[in-house]
């Protein structure tokens, strides 16, 4: 009887690992510092959403005035496919560059109009999202100045993404407003939208990549 007890516990403790999200604004430095926490933490599992079978096709242009629903329910339904790959490695730490509040900050705004306000905005995402069983234990938010995040974007050229090519420069900063104000109002209010406590930790990612992921470091470590 002993050794079944035992066992349970090591596999409920194996399970009881961790699912760790990096999330920002793009151009705040998710990529840059997952690939040095690669270095620091090699034995993590790492993902990230958009996953590899994303259907980038299925995306409407962001004239389309649906297309904010329609992208919210290919990134769900992306994320639903991600919930077997996040659940095979869970034994282990498993760190994500995006996930569910990517789709509550960016499709959010754009979806707001259907409804009264953010809360109401916010609490329809999370009821839609209820097939996704994996909700993450922490949450690394890097806050970042949209002007110095546009700034390492067009500097870097890196294009700003699929749905993106057509808008200025300042239509970009605008979007990036809404989606930083739904990011930090989805974070802030954690508890209320998922139910669950989720630990959210913010990092000044205006700073040196080092400084970022020292900090990251530092975090990290306490949690293990
Ligand atoms: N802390 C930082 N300071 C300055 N430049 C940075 C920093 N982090 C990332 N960058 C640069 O900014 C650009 C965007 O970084 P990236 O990691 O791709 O951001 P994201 O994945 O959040 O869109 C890259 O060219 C990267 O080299
Ligand atoms: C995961 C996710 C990403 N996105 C957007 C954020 C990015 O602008 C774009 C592609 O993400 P990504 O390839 O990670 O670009 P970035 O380097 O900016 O992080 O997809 C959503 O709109 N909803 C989502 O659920």
């Amino acid at each position: 009887m002993t050794f079944i007890f035992l066992n349970i516990i090591i596999q409920n403790y194996n399970e009881a690992a961790m699912f760790i999200n990096i999330e920002g604004i793009d151009g705040s430095g998710k990529t840059t510092l997952v690939n040095n926490l690669k270095n620091t933490f090699p034995d993590f599992y790492y993902t990230r959403e958009p996953t590899d079978g994303f259907d980038y096709a299925g995306l409407v242009p962001l004239e389309n005035e649906y297309n904010s629903i329609l992208d919210f329910f290919l990134f769900t339904y992306d994320r639903i496919r991600h919930q077997k790959e996040i659940k095979e490695n869970i034994k282990n730490i498993v760190i994500s560059d995006r996930y569910i509040a990517s789709s509550i900050a960016y499709e959010g705004p754009l979806i707001e109009r259907f409804f009264s306000g953010i809360d109401e905005t916010i609490q329809y995402l999370m009821d839609v999202s209820r097939p996704v069983k994996c909700m993450p234990d922490v949450i690394i938010y890097l806050d970042v100045k949209i002007d110095t995040a546009l700034k390492r974007i067009i500097n870097n050229r890196k294009v700003l993404k699929y749905r993106d090519e057509k808008l200025s420069v300042l239509e970009k900063k605008n979007v990036l407003g809404f989606v930083s104000t739904y990011y930090l109002y989805f974070l802030k209010n954690i508890k209320k939208f998922t139910g669950t406590d989720i630990r959210v930790e913010y990092i000044d990612a205006n700073r040196p990549e080092n400084m970022v992921l020292n900090d990251t470091i530092k975090i990290i470590e306490k949690l293990l």
